[in-house]
């Protein structure tokens, strides 16, 4: 594993040491996670359901508080600030807007993080361009951008995903891929240092799936966010990360640089033998993490 930095640095986005966390009712879902991830890297989590990838997301993303240990984030309006009390006042406002669907949870928060979920929760009786623009608007009054502005931003925003033609339907009139690009566009419409990426393909066929994946590395291309990525799937990790961190019951248990990262979508590299060797390098992490666990339970 890479060490540790002593402090958080320039280069720097998110420091966790000993990060743990115990839900209410005793549920150990993160136990002491040390991790360190540079701005701008694309990092994936990959692990079985329940691991505890969405609760170290939520960590990194300051909105789960700690039982222990310590979360640095590099924002500027936080810098250097420990994840702790603060902390649990937003978990309450996050766990509500995000249990409700609602679509500008993280931007209760700070428009430096941004998440985007497998569902792509747009508010239904408006239209992509007002979704899109939601997040301006709730933080207009900070920004004090005009309606002009705000609304030129949406619109750019759209296009970077390719909707223009569909800035004026609504949600019930796009198709799966067409509601998470919108999602997509709505996420990065304030230029979040953050993009916190939870299974956001999981529910798309394979095809869109992967031109999703190619629209979000042509973004990270040209935009630079720091971006962690949820998935169960290991190629999707593959094709999408520089880093990949295996997780298994709240620790992260291997992380494996990705000698075939590219942040230029390569069309054939799932064919190759590189791509072969790779994936059964991370799926034997995850089975050797699984296989030891049911060793030490039956032992
Ligand atoms: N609010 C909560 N209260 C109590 N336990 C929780 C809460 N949220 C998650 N857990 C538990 O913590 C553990 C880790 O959950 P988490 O959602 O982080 O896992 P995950 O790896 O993201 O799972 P999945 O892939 O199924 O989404 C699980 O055992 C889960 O049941």
């Amino acid at each position: 594993m890479n060490a540790l930095p002593d402090k958080i640095d320039a280069g720097t986005a998110v420091v966790c040491r000993d990060a743990t966390v115990t839900y209410p009712g005793g549920v150990c879902a993160l136990d002491r996670i040390n991790l360190s991830v540079r701005q701008g890297e694309r990092l994936a989590f990959v692990g079985p359901s329940g691991c505890g990838k969405t609760t170290l997301l939520r960590v990194i993303a300051g909105l789960q508080p700690l039982t222990s240990g310590v979360c640095q984030r590099s924002n500027p309006s936080q810098h250097g600030s420990e994840n702790k009390q603060e902390d649990a006042v937003e978990k309450s406002q996050y766990d509500e807007a995000h249990e409700e669907g609602h679509p500008c949870a993280a931007d209760r928060r700070s428009v430096s993080t941004s998440f985007v979920f497998q569902q792509p929760a747009l508010l239904p009786w408006t239209n992509v361009l007002k979704n899109v623009a939601l997040p301006l608007t709730l933080g207009r009054r900070r920004e004090r951008s005009s309606a002009k502005e705000l609304r030129e931003r949406a619109l750019a925003a759209i296009e970077e995903v390719q909707l223009t033609e569909a800035a004026t339907r609504y949600p019930h009139q796009l198709s799966g891929g067409m509601k998470m690009r919108a999602s997509i566009a709505r996420a990065l419409v304030t230029r979040p240092e953050f993009l916190l990426l939870d299974e956001p393909f999981a529910a798309l066929d394979d095809m869109l799936r992967n031109q999703l994946g190619r629209l979000y590395l042509n973004l990270w291309r040209h935009h630079r966010f720091t971006s962690v990525l949820v998935t169960h799937n290991i190629a999707e990790a593959i094709q999408l990360s520089e880093r990949i961190c295996v997780m298994h019951r709240g620790s992260i248990v291997s992380e494996m640089v990705n000698p075939l990262s590219t942040s230029k979508p390569h069309e054939d590299l799932r064919r190759t033998n590189e791509f072969a060797e790779f994936f059964g390098k991370v799926s034997d992490g995850l089975e050797n993490a699984a296989s030891s666990n049911s060793e030490r339970a039956s032992s």
